[in-house]
């Protein structure tokens, strides 16, 4: 029997969005449905994303080599995991993909047309992409309210950048801004209505 077609769906925000909240229990719809679910994050906790990890504490690397660094751990992701996985048609569901290294890499000066061009060189472009939006104050005082200090990458004016180059990703077909200003219950909500209508 052929295996369903796999579909692939990415959740992208600055800091304290939300993503990590949404993804797990979008995963978990799918799986209440019966669908094999492959759940994954970048940076991933491979070789290449404890490096980056790492540096969120002890500064950060100079843009180009954070961008080879992502670089590095997204093609092992790809060909370890996410490939695989739609191969077989399962559901893929990412906590941050290269919309982030167009974002954060794209906030410290390397072009964000030429970061996606690198990627969509070797990355499967996703079914659906969740832009979670929130103002900065407030996605800073939830980082907070889960108990961790704001990192290397969190700084307000950095976050006000990415936050501006995910907005801008706005009017692609695949491409959908969800204010994740009201309760969880609500942004997860919305979520399935849109993925409803592509399943
Ligand atoms: N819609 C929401 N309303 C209020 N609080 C929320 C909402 N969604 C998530 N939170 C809380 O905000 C904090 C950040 O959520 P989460 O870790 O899911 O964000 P994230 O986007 O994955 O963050 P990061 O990118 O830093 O990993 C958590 O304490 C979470 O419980
Ligand atoms: C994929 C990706 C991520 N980042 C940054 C964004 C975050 O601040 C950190 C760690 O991510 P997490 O969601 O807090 O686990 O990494 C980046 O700069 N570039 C990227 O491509």
């Amino acid at each position: 029997m052929t295996p369903p077609h796999g579909l692939f769906i990415v959740l992208e925000g600055i800091d304290g969005t939300g993503k990590s909240t949404q993804s797990r229990q979008l995963a978990e719809w799918f799986r209440d449905q019966g669908r094999e679910v492959i759940a994954s994050r970048e940076p991933t906790d491979g070789p290449w994303g404890a490096k980056i990890r790492a540096t969120a504490a002890t500064g950060r690397l100079s843009p180009e080599e954070e961008l080879e660094y992502f670089l590095k751990d997204r093609r092992e992701h790809v060909e370890q995991l996410i490939a695989p996985a739609l191969a077989a048609g399962k559901v893929v569901i990412l906590d941050r993909y290269y919309f982030s290294t167009m974002a954060y890499q794209g906030s410290r000066g390397v072009d964000p047309g030429e970061i996606r061009r690198q990627n969509e060189a070797f990355a499967p472009v996703p079914d659906l992409l969740f832009i979670l939006d929130l103002d900065v104050d407030t996605a800073l005082s939830r980082i907070g309210g889960r108990g961790d200090t704001a990192n290397e990458f969190e700084k307000h004016e950095s976050l006000t950048k990415c936050r501006e180059i995910f907005l801008g990703l706005a009017g692609e077909p695949f491409v959908h801004v969800i204010s994740s200003g009201d309760g969880p219950e609500v942004v997860q909500e919305r979520l399935r209505e849109i993925v409803a209508g592509v399943v």
